[in-house]
């Protein structure tokens, strides 16, 4: 997993390492020449070498402005020209300033950074205007920059993180972007937070010797989707692997169905029973679809209902049938749109473990009587709000796709995917692979970062229009090749004997 904190707990883990540092006797500024170097390891990388480069430094006088002028400090002494130019009326960070002089560097105004950008006399430009303290967006001196970089196409590499942006957020505002981006100690969360994260390049963390908490934000990576994914034993059967059940489209939205089918066909389940109304649909295309009502290990709810005046009452039974017999219910589209009316209903439901709502932006804010605005400027703490008033683990789908635990403070991020998977029909065969998942026996958290994972993945690997079915159909492949890997493990699945009697 990739770990991200809050800027709160990095500060706290700062401040404890420079006391640290000063208890034994050594200057606090050492943490600070820690990221110097690390920064100045990665310029020279990104050069290529050192001698006849040419570096312009972009620093503020806080921290972030430090660690980029003490860096500058190093490259000269490793044969780059090196130029600083303040982004702000407080000036340079006065430690680093003084370094860079001391080395030999000198320092510019606007006019002369901009003529160098334009020139193309710039290798690349070490972006410290801002950090962890950056309140998001550039004015003056660093917005004009900003602006020459982005037209100029200058090589970016970004001290922490790009300047203009803010830390704990994925949100965008005015700022640079870059190619690459070192960070000290821990991702922050805007590096796994789209769509700020595009901006940022390839980001790599530089041990400074912290110690920090728990993290705030685990992302996904493809070892993680490996380890998850359910594997067949000698002794498994279709029963034993696990039966899902999918209760969805309709008359109106026959497409729907299929495309739940689909994508839990598709991705490793012992059987997949279709429940709803348009069994002709898929069955036409998937003859090894059962129609028959029996136990179901999982059950998939909504994609397709269209507008509904029964949902609250198909709701209510399978809340009660899912819970009595032990087996997970996962809730898409208009299955959600009947929750809140059942938000006070006492009818038993499945635990959060066993309880998965996946909701996009627009559903999510309809769950929580808010604006979808609010859910795209807090999408975490709306996903934590819906998880602990509805009792559930909530996947909130999107360009980053969020896995909130009611309880549990840190919050998975499914691997990143292009943004090719934003189309119709996209969420309906992630409810499928979500749903195959939970009845193959993962817990909710892990079947949502897993299934969200698995079909982003098939998009990286497959990149461009392909529609949601092709995808689904790549799956196979996707599975086949990530547990064929040494050491794949095997989870056991929901047995036989449990699960929902499930049917017409
Ligand atoms: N302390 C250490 O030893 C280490 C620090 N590291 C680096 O330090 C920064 C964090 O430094 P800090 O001074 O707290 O914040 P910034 O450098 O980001 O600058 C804050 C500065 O900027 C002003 N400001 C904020 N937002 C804006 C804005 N939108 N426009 C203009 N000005 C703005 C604000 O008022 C402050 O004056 C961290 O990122 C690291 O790079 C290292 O971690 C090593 C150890």
């Amino acid at each position: 997993m990739l770990v991200a904190h809050r800027v709160d707990h990095i500060r706290a883990a700062e401040e404890s390492e420079m006391a640290a540092l000063e208890a034994s006797g050594r200057p606090a500024g050492e943490l600070m020449q820690r990221a110097a170097a690390a920064l100045a390891t990665a310029v020279l990388d990104e050069l290529g070498g050192g001698y006849g480069r040419s570096v312009l430094v972009l620093a503020n006088s806080g921290g972030n402005g430090g660690d980029a002028l003490h860096a500058g400090a190093r490259l000269l002494r490793r044969g780059v020209a090196v130029r600083a130019c303040a982004t702000s009326s407080q000036g340079l960070h006065r430690g680093g300033a003084h370094a860079l002089l001391a080395a030999g560097g000198r320092t510019v105004e606007l006019g002369e950074a901009e003529a160098l950008l334009q020139a193309g006399r710039v290798d690349l430009v070490l972006d410290g205007a801002l950090g962890i303290g950056g309140r998001g967006g550039l004015t003056g001196t660093a917005s004009r920059l900003a602006e020459v970089c982005a037209r100029t196409g200058a090589r970016v590499l970004a001290v922490d993180l790009p300047s203009g942006l803010v830390a704990d957020s994925g949100a965008v505002h005015e700022s640079f972007t870059a190619t690459r981006t070192v960070t000290f100690g821990t991702r922050r969360l805007v590096h796994l937070q789209q769509p700020a994260a595009s901006r940022c390049g390839r980001v790599e963390v530089a041990d400074i010797g912290l110690r920090l908490p728990e993290p705030d934000l685990r992302g996904w990576e493809v070892a993680d989707l490996a380890a998850a994914l359910p594997v067949p034993g000698p002794t498994d059967h279709k029963y034993s692997r696990g039966v899902v059940g999918l209760d969805t489209g309709s008359a109106q939205y026959p497409g729907a169905a299929l495309l739940g089918v689909l994508g839990a066909v598709h991705t490793g389940v012992g059987m997949v029973r279709y429940l709803g109304s348009a069994a002709e649909t898929v069955t036409a295309r998937l003859p090894n679809v059962v129609t028959a009502a029996g136990r179901v290990q999982a059950l998939v709810l909504g994609s397709g209902w269209g507008a509904d005046e029964d949902g609250p009452r198909r709701l209510r039974e399978a809340f009660a049938r899912t819970h009595d017999e032990g087996s997970a219910l996962l809730l898409d589209a208009d299955a959600l749109a009947a929750l809140p009316a059942l938000v006070e209903d006492p009818t038993p439901r499945p635990a959060p473990d066993r309880l998965l709502l996946t909701p996009h932006a627009g559903e999510l804010a309809r769950l929580l009587d808010r604006d979808r605005d609010d859910v795209e400027t807090d999408p975490l703490g709306a996903a934590r709000e819906a998880a602990t008033r509805y009792g559930a683990t909530v996947l909130l789908k999107g360009a980053s796709q969020y896995v909130v635990r009611p309880g549990v403070d840190v919050v998975d991020v499914a691997l990143p995917g292009p943004a090719w998977t934003g189309q119709a029909g996209s969420g309906d065969v992630l409810a499928g692979i979500c749903g195959s998942l939970l009845a193959g026996g993962l817990p909710a958290g892990d079947a949502a970062a897993a299934g969200a994972s698995l079909q982003a993945l098939a998009a990286a690997r497959h990149p461009g229009p392909q529609p949601p079915q092709t995808l689904a159909e790549r799956l196979p492949e996707l599975v086949a090749g990530l547990t064929s890997a040494p050491g794949a493990t095997r989870r056991r699945a929901g047995t036989a004997e449990v699960g929902a009697q499930w049917g017409p």
